[in-house]
This record gives structure tokens, C-alpha cells and sequence, in this order.
């Protein structure tokens, strides 16, 4: 039975699904050393943003499969370093986009209304209603950095309070901020126009203290700016020099560079000004309970060998769209594998097309199934649907896509030549009835077999005899043939056959092949 750590706290619904196929260790809290020493052990880790998965914990993971993050952000994940080892990571994209945008306003409110200090002081035994005088947010302008799932829902609920809202975000279009009530400007014009901030992108080398010192002094003293995505967009130094010299009236952040925040982190020291909160966007029941089903079920569906709905890094793809391509990305990696046999040594250049309705699909994954058949001969099991890709660019093989939507002999169908050390050959394929895999053409002669695991090509001059000959040499090696075909493009000019065998050739038989009169090459395939 495979085994899955689960290392930060998941809710039990994510743990009994998980358990319906794997052993399920529960060890949070766990020093990266000790993770280190026990992750070999492991066939999947599952997290939260407690824990952080390094390059080390990866390398050191020669088991795993899957990375699942119950959450969104995949920053406490070295990806890259998971991509490489072939190990899927997946999140949930959606499961708490509803908790954290609804934090984001819990803390706009809050902070606004000085609600977390009322309510120490009132707890003390005091009655100060001069102290919590508080501002509204009806009117003012809500500034929103990032208008992905979150902000959408922040803007949405914030348009309902009567905010003006203003939106940066590098990748959305401007029918779509209009959509939800925002105005589409410049990252400068919105730290200088609005009242709150609140910020929901993703960190990355962009984002990266994206708010420092010079763009909190370009805000307007009585701003406040809310940080809800991730520590490091904003400089936490320069967030308490602009809270400290009155540059900003306040801030309230749940995410830190650190987690967890520094006991002598000077943002602790500024009072009512700033509200912190101890990572707790994701933090409720109901989102808890959906990134735990959502992450869990992909543990599950990889570990049975299934594909996984919300990958970062392979080719996403929805069930529905996985469901219909799929027969599509066995035949890519079926005819990549044939053709990196038949043109035997270095692959150095792949031309991928796409025909007929398969022109008009996404071609991504076809293209990755096709290089990790490809590469599957020098690679073996090593080489995946996750690190195809980055193997092949390592090895300096030039993918080009194209596509054809008029070639209609089937409904879809997929060329596939490569150039190598050794040659060019090249192969197309189709479905038969949406399920069945088809070799059509071989080097440009049609043909029309099913692939089997023992194949031998041969390309000869068609000419009385050669096929009885060739069958004869088999027999007399006892090798059984399961079917025989010839494709040729003029009669008794060259033609290729090809023969599904029931067993590998023996050693030597290729070379007796070769000797035939009239054969002038022979490959044998093992699929
Ligand atoms: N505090 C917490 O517990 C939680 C924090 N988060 C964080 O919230 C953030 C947003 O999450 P989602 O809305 O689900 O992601 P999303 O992917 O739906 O949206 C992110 C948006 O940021 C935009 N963006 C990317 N680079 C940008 C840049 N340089 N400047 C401005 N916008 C940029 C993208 O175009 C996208 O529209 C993530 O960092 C995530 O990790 C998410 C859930 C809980
Ligand atoms: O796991 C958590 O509670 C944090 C959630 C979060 O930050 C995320 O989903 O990006």
C-alpha cells in the first residue's frame, strides 16, 4: 500500500479519502531535518503553507509522486525542484477563495473601526468611545492589486458597500475589470488614489516587495493598505517606517515574509494602527473542508494512477477536456516512442502535427505525451508527463508544432518526425472509433496496424518471395508473427512491412534480416 505524510493540519474529510487507497501518516510540526530523513519513505507529502518543501526535502523524496498544497499559493513549494524529480504538484485553486477575499473585508472593517482594540479594552473593563472613533468605507476607493479569483470576490463584495474600486492587474482585460465594477489603472495612479489598498496576487520575483518604501510614501496619509496574498509583496521594514512616521494611517496583514512573524518584527510594535493576523485567510470551516476533498482526491487519483484535475506543473486540463483527449495523449506517446526506435540514436529535432479535428484542441499535452514517449527509450520510467518537457530541452531537442485541420482520413490524426544522429523517420496515427490507436503511415508508405508490445519494420524492395523469406527466418528462430502488413506506394518500387511478433526478436535475427536479398533496413520496436 503506498504511503502519504501529511505534515500541517488537514481536515479528517481530506485524510478518509486518501485512506481509501494509501497508509496515512499525520506528523505535523516536523523540523525540515527530521522531513528530510523520513520523506524517502513516502509515496505522496500533502501540506498546507506550514510546511515548506525544499529542494532537499524533494531530492531526498525518491518515492514520491505528488506534492498536493490544500490551499492556493505553491511559494512554500520549490517546484521547479519537483518538476525536475518528475513529481506532480497540485493545489486547490478555488476550495478557499471565498475565506480569504472575506477576510480581506473582515480586516478592511476591522481596521476602519479599530474593532480588535475595542474589544481588548472593553474586555479590560473599560468604556473609551472617544478612543475607537472609527472611518467608513462607504464612498472611499478601494484599490485591488490582483483581480484573480479573490479580488473578483473582494471587488464584488466591496462594490456592495459602496466602494469605488480601482484595479491593477498586468493580465486581465479591461471588459473584464469592467465587469466587476472596476476601473483598470496603473499601479502608480492606484497606490496614489486610494483609500485601501488590498492586495491578492501571487508572490513572485515581480511581486517582491512590490510595496516598499517608495510606494507607501506615494500613498495618501489617510490610506490603509491590506496584505491577504503573501508576505514579501510587501516590505514589512518600510510598511512600519510608513506606519510609524504617519506617512500611511494603518495596515492590516495576515501574511509575513516569515512565517511564523518574528517575535521582535517591528510591525508588532505600532498599536491600533495595525491589525495582524496569524495567516488566517484560509482559516475557516467551510474552506478548510473543500482544499482538503479537493487535494486529497487528486492524491488518491495519482496514486491510482489516474491524472490529477489542478496540476501547476503539467499542462492543466479540465476532467471533461482530460477525458476526450485522453486517447489522444496515448497515441502521442505511443507514436513517440515508435518513431524515437525507428530513427534509433539522438533525437535532436521533433515536428509535431496535429491534423484534422485534433488541429482545433490543445495541443499542450498532446505535445508533452509525444516528447515523453519520445524519450521514454533513453529515459525509461524516469521521464513523466511532468518533467517531459524540461528533459527534452535539457537535451537539446527542437519541438515544432504545427497543424493541418484540412487532412480528414480520420477524425484526428497526429504526424510525428523526427531528425536524428542517425536519420529522419516519421509516423502518423490515428484513432479508430475514439479509442483504438492506428499506425497509418510509416515513412510515408500507409499503412493501417494496431501497435503491439514486439514490432519489426522492414523497408524493402516489393518484390516476389521477400515476405516468405522474412517469415520463414522467423519461424526458424521461433518467432511467432501475429499479424503481417505491407504498405507501398508503387508496385514492386520500395515498401515497408511490418509484423507484430508474440515474442522479441533474439539476438542475431536482425542481423540474418538484413542479409535477406531486397531488404534494405529493419528496425525491431518494443512498445
Ligand atoms: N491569506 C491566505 O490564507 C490566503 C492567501 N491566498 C493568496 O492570495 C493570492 C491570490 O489568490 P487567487 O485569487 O486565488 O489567485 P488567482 O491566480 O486567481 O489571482 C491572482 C491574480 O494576480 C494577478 N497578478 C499576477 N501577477 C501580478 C502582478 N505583478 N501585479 C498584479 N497582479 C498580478 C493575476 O493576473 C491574477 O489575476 C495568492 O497569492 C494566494 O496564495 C490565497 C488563499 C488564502
Ligand atoms: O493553508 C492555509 O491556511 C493557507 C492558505 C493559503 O495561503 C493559500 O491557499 O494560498
Amino acid at each position: 500500500m503506498p504511503k502519504v505524510l501529511v505534515s500541517d493540519p488537514i481536515d479528517q474529510v481530506g485524510l478518509d479519502i486518501i485512506s481509501q487507497v494509501a497508509q496515512v501518516d499525520v506528523k505535523t510540526g516536523l523540523p525540515a531535518e527530521e522531513l528530510v530523513k523520513i520523506i524517502p519513505e513516502y509515496d505522496a507529502l500533502m501540506i498546507r503553507s506550514g510546511t515548506r518543501v525544499t529542494k532537499e526535502i524533494i531530492e531526498a523524496g525518491t518515492q514520491l509522486k505528488i506534492i498536493g498544497r490544500a490551499g492556493v499559493g505553491v511559494d512554500n513549494v520549490d517546484v521547479p525542484a519537483a518538476t525536475r524529480q518528475g513529481i506532480v504538484v497540485v493545489n486547490s485553486p478555488q476550495g478557499n477563495t471565498i475565506a480569504a477575499a472575506e477576510h480581506a473585508i473582515a480586516m478592511m472593517l476591522a481596521l476602519s473601526r479599530h474593532i480588535p482594540e475595542a474589544n481588548v479594552s472593553v474586555k479590560s473593563g473599560q468604556w473609551n468611545r472617544k478612543q475607537f472613533i472609527g472611518v467608513e468605507v462607504y464612498k472611499k476607493t478601494l484599490g485591488i492589486v490582483g483581480l484573480g479569483k479573490i479580488g473578483s470576490h473582494v471587488a464584488s463584495a466591496a462594490k456592495a458597500m459602496g466602494m469605488k474600486l480601482l484595479a491593477y492587474d498586468p493580465f486581465i482585460s479591461q471588459d473584464r475589470a469592467e465587469q466587476l465594477g472596476c476601473r483598470l489603472v496603473d499601479l502608480d495612479l492606484l497606490i496614489r488614489e486610494s483609500d485601501y489598498i488590498s492586495l491578492h496576487m501571487p508572490k513572485t520575483e515581480e511581486t517582491y516587495h512590490l510595496i516598499n518604501a517608495q510606494a507607501l510614501a506615494q500613498m495618501k496619509p489617510t490610506a490603509r493598505i491590506i496584505n491577504c496574498a503573501r508576505g514579501g509583496i510587501v516590505d514589512e521594514v518600510a510598511l512600519a517606517e510608513a506606519l510609524k512616521n504617519d506617512q500611511i494611517a494603518g495596515a492590516a496583514v495576515d501574511v509575513y515574509e516569515n512565517e511564523p512573524l518574528e517575535e521582535n518584527s517591528p510591525l508588532r510594535e505600532l498599536g491600533q494602527k495595525v491589525i495582524l493576523t496569524p495567516h488566517l485567510g484560509a482559516s475557516t470551516e467551510e474552506a478548510q473542508v473543500n482544499v482538503a476533498i479537493d487535494v486529497a482526491e487528486q492524491i488518491r487519483d495519482v496514486l491510482l494512477g489516474l491524472p490529477a484535475r489542478s496540476a501547476v506543473n503539467i499542462p492543466g486540463l479540465y476532467p471533461d477536456a482530460l477525458e476526450q483527449l485522453k486517447p489522444y495523449l496515448q497515441l502521442a506517446e505511443t507514436l513517440g516512442n515508435l518513431v524515437s526506435q525507428l530513427v534509433g540514436g539522438r533525437v535532436d529535432f521533433l515536428d509535431i502535427r496535429l491534423q484534422g479535428d485534433l488541429a482545433n484542441r490543445d495541443s499542450k499535452p498532446v505535445v508533452v505525451a509525444a516528447l515523453k514517449g519520445l524519450l521514454s527509450q533513453a529515459l525509461r520510467e524516469r521521464v513523466n508527463y511532468v518533467n517531459a518537457t524540461i528533459e527534452a530541452k535539457e537535451r537539446g531537442i527542437r519541438v515544432i508544432e504545427t497543424r493541418d485541420a484540412s487532412v480528414c482520413d480520420y477524425t484526428g490524426s497526429l504526424h510525428l518526425e523526427a531528425k536524428g544522429s542517425l536519420g529522419t523517420h516519421s509516423v502518423t496515427g490515428a484513432l479508430l472509433g475514439d479509442r483504438e490507436i492506428r499506425v497509418t503511415n510509416i515513412d510515408d508508405f500507409p499503412i493501417n496496424v494496431p501497435p503491439t508490445r514486439y514490432m519489426l519494420f522492414t523497408l524493402h524492395r516489393d518484390m516476389p518471395g521477400i515476405i516468405g523469406k522474412i517469415g520463414s527466418l522467423l519461424g526458424s528462430f521461433n518467432v511467432n508473427i501475429a499479424s503481417m502488413q505491407v504498405g507501398r506506394k508503387i508496385v514492386r518500387g520500395e515498401a515497408v512491412m511490418v509484423l507484430s511478433l508474440d515474442d522479441p526478436l533474439p539476438d542475431g535475427l536482425l542481423s540474418e534480416i538484413m542479409k535477406v536479398a531486397g531488404i534494405r533496413d529493419a528496425y525491431t520496436v518494443t512498445l
